[in-house]
């Protein structure tokens, strides 16, 4: 048993372990002494409420002292500082002559043409290759070849891949689906944790939905947004790879400060030249191999301003056809 657990104070408790908040409102608890230690919180229950909660003291300690563990574990073993992909060889056979080592924070882009081996070099990642993938690529967490443990473990992934295609085989609703995700990942502030997801999720997509919608009823762009806003609030995967966020249905602007805000390192692999321009560096993948990494550069900042504004004149026009409009007038787009 923790003397030093017991001891301490619920408040101390809680300011350490929030997500213990849920525990206690499983049992019922609202108000909580949040001045007295645990022991005499303990001491002080009283059979009735002992018998509501169905455990005994012994078994509320213990029921604590797992969650402090089960939450611990995952936080010590996501810490990532850096991501360094060694290069392997091209398609071709020929050497791959460059590395990139990545930081929290950062975004980049992936470029190139279709079948260059843009989601080849995110399957790396994921997998976290050692020589053993058709590029012999090697890839390094925090400057060392990662742990056998991490490299299979499914509950202790550091990676969160946001493939092209996702289908849910489970019929749940929106709001169930992610309840379930922050039960596993056992959270405080759960329920406003999911309606910010479903709240940021509706940001992200053209096409709102509701908390109560069938998860299978989603579009591809409604199931991308809320995959988004999920691995951005709930994931405790500090290396995020995208592969391809659509132009149709998502704002992608807005995807990638949501995913960036958390300080995250996020590859994404596009074809679209607006994303590729909003990371800090794009990789430009030729033949199966890292051809060029260019930093984004002030003047392609600013052209991406513009960019943006004729990506929102197109987005009108679209929308307008798609709602039976014509487009007579003559189009003539300056921006402000
Ligand atoms: N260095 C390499 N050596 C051998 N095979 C490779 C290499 N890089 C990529 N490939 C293979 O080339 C094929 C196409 O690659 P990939 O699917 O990654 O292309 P892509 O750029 O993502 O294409 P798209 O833009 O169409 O999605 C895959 O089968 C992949 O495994």
């Amino acid at each position: 048993m923790d003397d030093q657990l017991l001891t301490s104070s619920i408040n101390d408790i809680l300011n350490s372990h929030p997500f213990i908040m849920d525990f206690f409102a499983s049992i019922g608890l609202k108000e909580l002494p949040r001045s007295l230690t645990l022991q005499d919180w303990l001491a002080g229950l009283t059979d009735e409420f002992l018998r509501d909660s169905g455990m005994d003291r012994k078994q509320i300690l213990n029921h604590i002292e797992e969650i402090i563990q089960i939450n611990a574990i995952p936080e010590k073993q996501h810490r990532v500082s850096s991501l360094t992909v060694i290069g392997g060889k091209d398609k071709s056979g020929n050497p791959e002559n460059a590395s990139i080592t990545l930081k929290p924070g950062e975004v980049v882009c992936i470029v190139g043409p279709t079948g260059s081996g843009k989601s080849r070099l995110l399957a790396d990642i994921e997998c976290m290759a050692q020589k053993d993938t058709p590029t012999g690529r090697q890839i390094l967490i925090n400057g060392c070849v990662p742990e056998a443990q991490k490299r299979f473990s499914m509950n202790q992934k550091i990676v969160a891949q946001l493939s092209q295609n996702m289908n849910f085989v489970v019929d749940l609703t929106v709001k169930e689906f992610i309840t379930m995700h922050a039960e596993c990942r056992m959270i405080s502030r759960k329920d406003e944790t999911v309606n910010d997801i479903i709240y940021m999720a509706n940001e992200l997509t053209g096409e709102k939905f509701s908390a109560d919608v069938s998860i299978t009823q989603l579009s591809g762009g409604q199931t991308r947004s809320l995959m988004i806003a999920d691995t951005a609030l709930l994931s405790a995967s500090p290396i995020v790879l995208i592969d391809e966020i659509e132009n149709a249905g998502v704002n992608r602007k807005k995807a990638l400060e949501l995913l960036v805000d958390k300080e995250k390192i996020v590859l994404v692999s596009t074809h679209d030249p607006l994303l590729a321009l909003m990371g800090d560096r794009r990789i430009v993948i030729r033949n199966g191999a890292i051809s060029n990494i260019i930093e984004t550069s002030k003047q392609e900042r600013m052209n991406l301003e513009y960019m943006e504004f004729l990506d929102c004149k197109m987005t009108e026009l679209r929308d307008m056809l798609r709602r039976g409009g014509r487009i007579d007038t003559e189009l003539n787009w300056c921006s402000g």
